[in-house]
């Protein structure tokens, strides 16, 4: 930046003019002040000139004066007086006389010099009559008279006298000579006039105009003038120098030229001149202080154009960064608005515009849309007991398996937790959807490889084609989640097509959902109680609770059916907790009619609560009374399956309080020794499944005695579930199975009536409860 160096232009002005004028008033200052001192010192010197003049003037006369005073005291004059007065005549020694003061006269005119120049220019001797005795102006016959004063001035008063005579002016000096102080004669001296105009001006020259003039009583001789042919000397002042001369006042006047008017340097034309010149110079100054200036702003503009142009470029490399940046953002952004973090799969949205975009495609193409809503097994299972951790590389595992199934014009999303969509265009028939379908549920065929741990998990496919099962994206999806749901109810691991009753059931579904809210928020569940005997005793030992709930508009719905829901819309959390406080309420009381063990159910989802739940349980043994050893937590064996160490501290935890652990459903799921040895298991009940057809499926006589054998290796009870006849009991005893329960010994009641049981029925007489607890293994 150089705006310092610019200067604005009205203040260079401004600067300009007053140096100007400070200039111009210097200047003028200095010219008169230097033409002031000059004049001074002219006249001065010019009065000095004047003034030597006067004394030349006065000395010339007055030394002439003592010479004709001396010639007048010569002895040639004296000689000549007393030659007279002796009467001498002419021809005898007077005239000789005579001849020798001529002589006298004559050597004095002619030697008396001043500077080469006669002093005199006559010389005369008249005798006190006036007769002229010797006169050096009678050579060669030509005399000029003297003037009549001199003439008559036999006594004079005065020794100078000044004639004027043919317009100038005759200076004579008058010297009386004696004899024996006797007035004999008068010496005339006439001054020379070129020597008197020589003395007054001496010092002028033709250089310097100037006029000099002598002023007597008797008139003036102008002894220079070289200047009035120039100047108009009357209206200048002269110097003047007066000099008395034998009582006469003479003046001698002296115009000079200025100074000013023969030196150009010191003319005030010059000073004039050189003070106007100031005027182009600082105008030239200012100019070239504004061209300066303008060249400055011209600078300091490209300057700033150059500094602009910089910082624009740097602002624009700025903003390109910037705009860069938020591009990359914004594709980051939106990358993360259609893209899951996990999988890198397109999400549930992008998924929905994919199906979208499918649909519009087949509408115009008149084709086919297969949609695909897959569902991985037990994931929520896994994901809560194995970790988050195992359930994200599961995820990203089984997406890289179902990438592997998609071809161009596929779209595969993450639905959301365990869900995923395919959307397969232009899908011939529900034959080739179902080629697809098989194929995917191969690729989950192979185990998944966990941090080292090898996985088995299966899926489930809900499909729906368009436009046949629906005419819309959400419609499709919808209808595939409800297909899926058929396949979960089915079993797992396979595939359904959406149908209209699977529509149906849907809406039940939701249908169930609300009301399922609303019966537990009124407390409009019930209890029902089973009882549960020693087969051998045929005694009731124990109850199992079992949830009911009739819907005033649906009627009775069964726990099969809302428990599943419950589960998976998070209400077995309450549902649980009131199951268990009643019955434990209930079971307390009918502890004073007979020791009895009270089974409840458990789901693997409540176990999820952790400590909550212990924590609850423990609250309601304590509220209720029940001692914990009269209490059964019965769980299903998918509770295993995490088989994680919370588990099996949840579980050790319950043990160690005396509740009592039993395996519901034992052997129709992952039954594995295993589970009944890692954790603290007292019982199983095997599933009815197992004893409908006993009689004639050896498989399953096989399978009850091979577990009844293992229980019993283990040191665990059995409990029969399903037992609807006397055979199927007898069969139980006979091959060691200690604890029934089923319809031929009683079906899930109401408490009054599980209580009228228990008091009316002579042969359901109950064990005493501490040899239940006894039988119990440890
Ligand atoms: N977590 C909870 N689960 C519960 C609860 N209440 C019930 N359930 C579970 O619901 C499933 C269905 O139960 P339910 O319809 O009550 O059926 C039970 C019995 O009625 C039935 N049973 C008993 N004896 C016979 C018989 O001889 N024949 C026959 N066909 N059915 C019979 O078995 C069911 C009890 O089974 P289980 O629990 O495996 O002992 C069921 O899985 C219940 O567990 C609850 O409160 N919480």
């Amino acid at each position: 930046m150089v705006i310092s160096r610019r200067v604005s232009y009205p203040f260079a002005l401004l600067l300009g003019g007053m140096l100007m004028i400070s200039y111009l008033l210097l200047l003028l200052f200095v010219a008169y002040e230097g033409q002031s001192r000059l004049r001074a010192h002219q006249d001065n010197e010019l009065t000095l000139r004047v003034q030597s003049y006067a004394r030349d003037l006065q000395y010339v006369i007055g030394r002439s004066e003592k010479n004709l005073r001396d010639v007048a005291e010569d002895k040639v004059v004296y000689t000549y007086f007393a030659n007279r007065a002796l009467g001498m005549s002419m021809a005898y020694g007077l005239g000789a006389s005579q001849h020798k003061l001529s002589g006298l006269l004559q050597d004095n005119q002619e030697g008396h010099l001043r500077e080469g120049v006669p002093v005199y220019s006559r010389l005369a001797i008249l005798d006190v009559s006036g007769q002229v005795i010797a006169d050096t102006g009678q050579n060669e016959g030509r005399f000029v008279p003297l003037p009549q004063d001199i003439l008559l001035a036999s006594s004079p008063r005065r020794s100078l006298l000044i004639q004027p005579r043919d317009q100038t002016l005759l200076f004579y000096q008058l010297v009386p000579v004696y004899r024996h102080e006797q007035l004999q004669a008068i010496l005339v001296a006439e001054l020379n006039p070129a020597q008197l105009l020589r003395l007054i001006a001496r010092k002028e020259h033709q250089d310097q105009a100037s006029r000099v003039q002598l002023m007597t009583p008797n008139g003036a001789l102008l002894a220079w003038d070289s200047y009035s042919t120039t100047v108009d000397h009357q209206r200048e002042q002269p110097i003047r120098q007066e000099v008395e001369i034998d009582g006469q006042r003479l003046e001698i006047l002296g115009w000079f030229e200025s100074l000013g008017n023969r030196d150009l340097f010191t003319s005030n034309w010059f000073i004039a001149a050189i003070s106007l010149l100031a005027f182009p110079v600082i105008a030239g100054g200012i100019v070239l202080l504004r061209i300066n200036n303008n060249n400055l702003v011209l600078e300091t503009r490209v300057d700033l154009a150059a500094q602009q142009q910089q910082r624009l470029a740097q602002q624009n490399q700025l903003l390109q960064r910037e705009v860069e940046k938020r591009q990359r953002s914004q594709r980051q952004l939106a990358y993360q608005a259609n893209h899951d973090v996990l999988t890198g799969l397109p999400n549930r949205k992008a998924g929905q515009d994919a199906l979208e975009r499918a649909i519009r495609q087949a509408r115009l193409q008149d084709s086919q849309v297969l949609l695909m809503f897959i569902d991985l097994d037990n994931f929520k299972h896994i994901n809560d007991t194995k970790g988050h951790h195992y359930g994200d590389q599961l995820l990203v595992q089984s997406a890289g398996r179902l990438r592997t199934l998609m071809r161009e014009g596929d779209t595969l999303a993450r639905f959301g937790g365990d869900e995923f969509l395919i959307i397969l265009s232009d899908v011939a028939d529900r034959g080739a959807a179902r080629g697809r379908a098989e194929a995917l549920l191969r690729l989950f065929d192979q185990p998944f490889d966990v941090d080292g741990e090898a996985f088995h998990v299966s899926t489930s496919i809900g499909m729906t084609l368009y436009p046949e099962d629906g005419n819309d994206a959400n419609e499709l999806i919808q209808r595939s989640d409800a297909a899926l749901y058929r396949v979960k109810e089915r079993g797992r691991n396979g595939f359904s097509f959406y149908d209209a009753i699977i529509d149906q059931m849907a809406r039940r579904r939701l249908k169930l959902d609300a009301k399922l809210r609303a019966a537990i928020e009124q407390a409009q569940l019930e209890i029902h109680y089973q009882p549960i005997l020693a087969l051998e005793h045929q005694q009731i030992i124990g109850a199992e609770a079992l949830v009911r709930w009739h819907d005033p508009e649906l009627g009775p719905i069964s726990p099969a059916e809302f428990i599943p829901l419950a589960e998976s819309n998070g209400l077995i959390h309450r549902l649980g907790e009131q199951v268990l406080s009643t019955a434990c309420r209930q079971a307390a009381e009918w502890q004073a009619l007979c020791p009895l063990q009270l089974s409840v159910n458990v789901s693997s989802v409540q176990f999820h609560q952790g400590e909550r739940l212990l924590a609850e349980i423990r609250r309601v043994l304590a509220s209720s009374a029940l001692p914990p050893q009269c209490l059964t937590i019965e769980v299903t064996e998918s509770l295993l399956l995490g088989n994680h160490k919370d588990l099996n501290s949840q579980l050790q935890s319950l043990a160690d309080s005396g509740i009592s652990l039993a395996i519901d459903d034992f052997g129709t799921g992952y039954s594995a020794l295993s589970y009944l040895q890692a954790f603290p298991f007292d019982k199983l009940k095997i599933d009815r499944s197992f004893l409908r057809h006993l009689d004639r499926n050896q498989a399953d006589k096989s399978l009850v005695q091979a577990i009844l054998a293992m229980a019993q290796a283990l040191g665990l009870q059995v409990v029969a579930e399903g037992i609807e006849e006397a055979w199927q009991g007898e069969f139980l005893i006979q091959h060691g199975c200690q604890f029934g329960q089923g319809f031929y010994y009683g079906r899930p009641v109401p408490a009054e009536a599980f209580e009228a049981m228990l008091r009316d029925a002579p042969r359901l007489s109950p064990l005493p409860v501490a040899d239940a607890v006894a039988s119990r293994p440890h």
